[in-house]
């Protein structure tokens, strides 16, 4: 009988893991296993998600780990994506989650430390509380909502010359279409979507990355 704990997806798309997260690889699989075990009790990810954790999630948050400078605010970080397996992977970044629900922070905060990971910090709030408390080099956000909401939520916490990153789907370019008038009151330039693991055998990532303030042109 196999062990429902295990992602079945746990050995797919070995290369690109490895490479993103190096030595860190049992941590992300301790991870991994940590949320197939309590993600549901703990309403953080469907029992139809667990097949295909490893690639849907924890693979599809990684793919940002080489963008990654300084200080990075993930926002919505829930079950703890991107931003843990991103702490997971580049040590030499400070990561701070911003969640607002109590049952997410705890469980963000139990990973932290049952993975020994030194570079996170969990902050219980909604984004826009804590505009005045902190500033970051860059800004990440996946599945928390469209554009012209998430930039009033996200860009206030970019410093002068920051980069948002957002994990986005297939409708990256309609939601810039839609938040241009966002785009140009929140001051963002060099709006453009990437797809990230283009040789991956499972889907593409889409990032949508923008950067803060003044345009040098
Ligand atoms: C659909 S979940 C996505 C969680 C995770 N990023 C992922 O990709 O699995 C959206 C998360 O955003 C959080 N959230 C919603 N509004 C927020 C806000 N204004 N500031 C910070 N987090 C927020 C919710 O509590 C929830 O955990």
């Amino acid at each position: 009988m196999t062990n429902p704990s295990l992602p079945a997806d746990l050995e797919s798309e070995p290369d690109i893991a490895a490479q993103l997260f190096g030595d860190t690889i049992e941590q992300a699989r301790e991870y991994t296993f940590a949320l197939a075990s309590h993600g549901e009790e703990l309403g953080l990810v469907g029992p139809a998600e667990y097949p295909r954790l490893w690639t849907r999630h924890i693979v599809n948050s990684v793919l940002l780990a080489p963008l990654l400078h300084g200080t990075v605010g993930d926002i919505g970080s829930g079950a703890g994506l991107p931003g843990l397996p991103l702490a997971i992977a580049r040590p030499d970044v400070h990561l701070t989650l911003i969640e607002p629900m109590e049952r997410r922070t705890d469980w963000l905060q139990s990973q932290v430390e049952a993975l020994g990971l030194t570079n996170v910090t969990v902050v219980r709030a909604r984004a826009e509380e804590v505009h005045d408390e902190y500033t970051f080099d860059q800004v990440t956000a996946r599945a928390v909502s469209a554009l012209s909401k998430l930039i009033p939520i996200t860009v206030p916490l970019l410093r002068e010359g920051g980069e948002l990153i957002l994990l986005k789907g297939r409708s990256a370019e309609a939601e810039i279409e839609k938040a241009a008038k966002m785009i140009r009151k929140f001051r963002l330039h060099d709006v453009r979507v990437e797809e990230l693991g283009s040789d991956l055998e499972t889907e593409p990532t889409r990032v949508l990355r923008a950067m803060h303030g003044d345009s040098a042109e």
